[in-house]
């Protein structure tokens, strides 16, 4: 066992995941479909991933934002806006959501995801991974 590896009191792998919720002028979200083939596939997620040892969270979602979506987010103006802690079976997701509205360059799906832009009172209507759930709430008290 990986002893640097943080892990819960229940022994399952603590997963840390960096998300954004990109808004554009409308007010609307983007949320990506996961492609079939890995774990999860159909659901809707806001974009983002895994931070690799040493990143700032911030730096990481640029990173992921820009292999995923191939756009160059300002680092600068992303608000935490709340996170997910949820226990999957292998492992346990700890998931910061920032808001992100200032980017350069066109969204573009560069990882064969679907791409689709909801407003906050609409994203009931997607279905999202579990951990997904609680970040909703946020979401339309801030865009209504
Ligand atoms: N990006 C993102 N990941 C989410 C969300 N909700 C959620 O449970 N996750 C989980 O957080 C993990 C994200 O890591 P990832 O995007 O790097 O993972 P992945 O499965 O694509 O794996 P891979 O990049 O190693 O192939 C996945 O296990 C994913 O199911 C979400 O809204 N956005």
């Amino acid at each position: 066992m990986d002893s640097s590896q943080p892990r819960t009191g229940q022994g399952s792998r603590l997963l840390l995941v960096v998300a954004a919720a990109l808004v554009d002028a409308d007010r609307r979200i983007l949320l990506a479909r996961r492609p079939e083939g890995k774990a999860l596939a159909g659901l809707w997620e806001f974009p983002g991933g895994k931070l690799h040892p040493g990143e700032r969270p911030e730096q990481g979602l640029a990173r992921e934002l820009a292999e995923e979506l191939g756009i160059d987010a300002c680092v600068s103006c992303m608000q935490p806006l709340a996170f997910a802690s949820h226990a999957y079976e292998d492992f346990h997701l700890l998931m910061p959501l920032f808001v992100c509205r200032r980017w350069d360059g066109i969204v573009t799906p560069r990882e064969g995801q679907t791409l689709a832009w909801a407003f906050a009172r609409e994203l009931r209507k997607y279905p999202m991974p579990p951990a997904d759930a609680p970040l909703i709430d946020p979401l339309i008290a801030l865009l209504g």
